[in-house]
């Protein structure tokens, strides 16, 4: 957010006062190389006026774990951290990047009675990422040319839209009948590398970190300057995809007032039935966290 300039004021809020001090003077040691902010460690009571609140307390995954093994731990932390900020008065729109996303977002929505619109979920903005980073590498297209798209959880039953995905203008179907670039079974091994690769990186350096402050702030930037751009994010399902009452990544317009609508894809049958069985996995996590 600073080193885009994306917003006025940034406050810092953690239960652990000493690290928010730190980071807001480490932070604001930065200004004089980018555009001017006012940063600081600050409390619930700054959320009052704020545009948008980006959650991202609490646990994070120890090697092995899975994000939804995080779901009891953190959907408490979320229920002390939502009734704080709605306290407040807040009136602005919340960002969810906590693990279990999906869930964490709904029960974000739950927890503060705003209007689903308004709650937002980082869903899979990162895993669409990994994906076009790595197609971009396979195909030797730049990644911003590349539209594919991560859709349903945030974690082990994601899946590939692979009937929409394209390379520059041309769909990627096409290049794997020519026989150009990566055969089917390559295409799946990237997108096996795409749904691990949090375990790899988590393994290797502990957590993951550089990705998701990218496609948060890449999030924060389509809704402060009301973009109104299509980004996989984690939203609410009224009946798109033949699913409702629960959070999924899929390509949404997201705009300063929150999500604008869901643009529904036009999945293959066996696309669709991978999602489901996504919500499938989602919903009952989320009965045992209500
Ligand atoms: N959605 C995504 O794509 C991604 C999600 N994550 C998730 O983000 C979360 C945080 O991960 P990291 O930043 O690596 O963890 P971290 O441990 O570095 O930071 C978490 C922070 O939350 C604070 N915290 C804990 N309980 C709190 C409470 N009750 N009130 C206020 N603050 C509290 C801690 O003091 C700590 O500073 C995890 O759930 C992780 O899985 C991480 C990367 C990507
Ligand atoms: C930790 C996590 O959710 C990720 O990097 O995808």
């Amino acid at each position: 957010v600073l080193n885009q300039g994306l917003a006025n004021e940034l406050v810092l809020i953690d239960i652990n006062k000493e690290k928010t001090k730190g980071d807001a003077m480490d932070l604001n040691h930065g200004l004089p190389f980018s555009s001017p902010m006012r940063i600081w460690a600050g409390d619930y009571e700054d959320c009052k006026d704020a545009d948008l609140v980006v959650i991202t307390a609490g646990a994070n995954q120890k090697p092995g774990e899975t994000r939804l093994d995080l779901v009891n731990k953190n959907a408490g932390i979320f229920k002390e951290i939502i009734s704080k900020v709605t306290k407040s008065g807040f009136d602005g729109l919340f960002l969810v990047a906590t693990n279990p996303v999906d869930i964490l977002s709904y029960l974000t929505m739950k927890y503060s009675g705003l209007p689903a619109h308004r709650v937002i979920g980082s869903g899979t903005v990162l895993d669409t990422a990994r994906l076009r980073y790595l197609l971009g590498e396979a195909y030797h297209v730049n990644s911003q040319n590349v539209h594919a798209y991560i859709i349903g959880e945030h974690g082990d039953t994601e899946l590939p839209a692979w009937s929409h995905a394209y390379i520059g203008t041309r769909p990627i179907s096409d290049y794997v009948k020519a026989g150009v670039g990566p055969t089917q079974d390559e295409l799946n091994q990237i997108f096996t590398n795409v749904r691990d690769a949090a375990y790899h990186i988590i393994n290797s350096k502990g957590a993951t970190y550089y990705g998701i402050a990218m496609g948060l702030a890449r999030i924060t930037r389509a809704i402060l300057n009301n973009e109104n751009s299509v980004l996989t994010v984690s939203t609410l399902l009224r009946g798109e995809y033949g699913l409702n009452d629960i959070y999924l990544g899929v390509p949404a317009v997201v705009t300063r007032s929150g999500i604008r609508e869901v643009i529904e894809l036009n999945l293959e049958e066996q696309e669709l039935e991978k999602l489901h069985h996504s919500a499938e996995i989602l919903t009952q996590q989320l009965y045992k966290a209500k």
